[in-house]
């Protein structure tokens, strides 16, 4: 049965394998033995630690089959995007040349570097099993961190975001980075997605230019690029506007991947999770039922399964006695449930500000 709960030092391997074939490779999940170490050392200290607002911690989540004792995928919660150091993005901005002598007016495009995104809860570093991907373990694995913030809101911020990997062309180029960051580090996008991994990011802040781009002095695959996801995660973008996320202005400066980002309270998510009694039932007792998350209240030993979102008359949760064990609950416990199927997404810029 697949649960996900906090990931542990035993998942140290597993982790590794996730980081090393992640498409394409994520910078919150680098393929580095020590520093995945210290990542599951820290997640392990903000499970275990009283937090009454959000701040440099990373919360660490695994994909688990409890049986065969495997470990499938992982996604991390940072409380906080720039908390140490700033998270860089691009804004995209509009500026109008206008020249009233010679009758022109211009709208012009432009990325400013921006800290903006810094307060924001990011949701990343997820990596599945490919042998999982589409299925409703996916949908879990990325959605059950939302199940654990609405639980504990007060370690996180009011405005939750996503950083999707940026468009990749068939040869594993950036087209943007290949316009605009190989000028200012004559390095190759792989290298530095690396990099910005495994080291301190402070070379951004002394490396990447500090004045806005123009946009129309880029080429025009890295215009294209621009807020464009990469291919291997078109459906993840899909579930996450379903979810209530909406396109920001701000982009990735290394591969202008689009960063989308909502207020919790508007994710469908939050809107639907409640709360209900657990009633334990034998399996063939159980209601048939659409599919919803269901996670208990136990913040070191969270856990998020898929499972019928069968309500008996009164309001109770009924679940079998596999579910219960796998949750660690007992009849009488509260569990928070949400269904799994999201309504149809729209896809809108958001124009109010990050
Ligand atoms: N695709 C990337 N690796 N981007 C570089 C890191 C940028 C990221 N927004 C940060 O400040 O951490």
């Amino acid at each position: 049965m697949l649960v996900i709960r906090p990931v542990t030092m035993a998942d140290l391997p597993a982790l590794e394998q996730l980081a090393e074939h992640a498409v394409p490779r994520l910078t919150n999940l680098p393929a580095n033995r020590d520093r995945l170490e210290e990542r599951i050392v820290r997640s392990q200290e903000a499970f275990n630690s009283e937090i009454e607002f959000p701040g440099n911690e990373h919360y660490m989540f695994v994909l688990a089959d409890d049986e065969r004792e495997e470990v499938l995928g992982t996604a991390t919660i940072r409380a906080q995007a720039g908390a140490a150091e700033a998270y860089y993005t691009y804004r995209q901005e509009t500026l109008i040349h206008a020249s009233q002598q010679l009758n022109v007016r211009r709208e012009v495009q432009t990325l400013a570097l921006s800290h903006e995104a810094s307060d924001a809860t990011l949701l990343c570093a997820l990596s599945l099993n490919p042998r999982y991907k589409g299925t409703s373990a996916e949908s879990l694995l990325r959605r059950a961190r939302l199940m654990f913030i609405a639980q504990y809101p007060e370690r996180f911020s009011r405005i939750l975001a996503v950083a999707f990997p940026g468009y990749l062309d068939s040869k594993n180029e950036s087209p943007f980075w290949e316009s605009v960051g190989r000028h200012f580090f004559a390095r190759s996008f792989q290298e530095m997605n690396h990099i910005a991994g495994v080291r301190s990011k402070s070379f951004i802040a002394e490396v990447m230019p500090q004045f806005p781009l123009y946009l129309p002095l880029l080429t025009p695959q890295a215009r294209a690029a621009i807020g464009r996801e990469h291919p291997a995660h078109e459906d993840a973008l899909a579930e996450m506007l379903a979810e209530g996320f909406v396109r920001s202005r701000h982009v990735d400066i290394f591969d202008a991947g689009p960063i989308v980002k909502a207020e919790r309270e508007r994710l469908e998510t939050f809107r639907r999770a409640a709360w209900h009694p657990v009633r334990v039932r034998p399996e063939h007792a159980l209601p048939d039922a659409e599919p919803a998350m269901i996670a208990n209240q136990t913040l070191g030993d969270f856990r998020c399964i898929v499972a019928r979102y069968a309500l008996s008359p009164t309001g109770q949760l009924m679940l079998s006695p596999q579910h219960a064990k796998r949750l660690g609950v007992e009849e009488g416990r509260a569990v928070l449930a949400a269904p799994l199927t999201l309504p149809s997404a729209v896809d809108a810029l958001d124009e109010g500000e990050m």
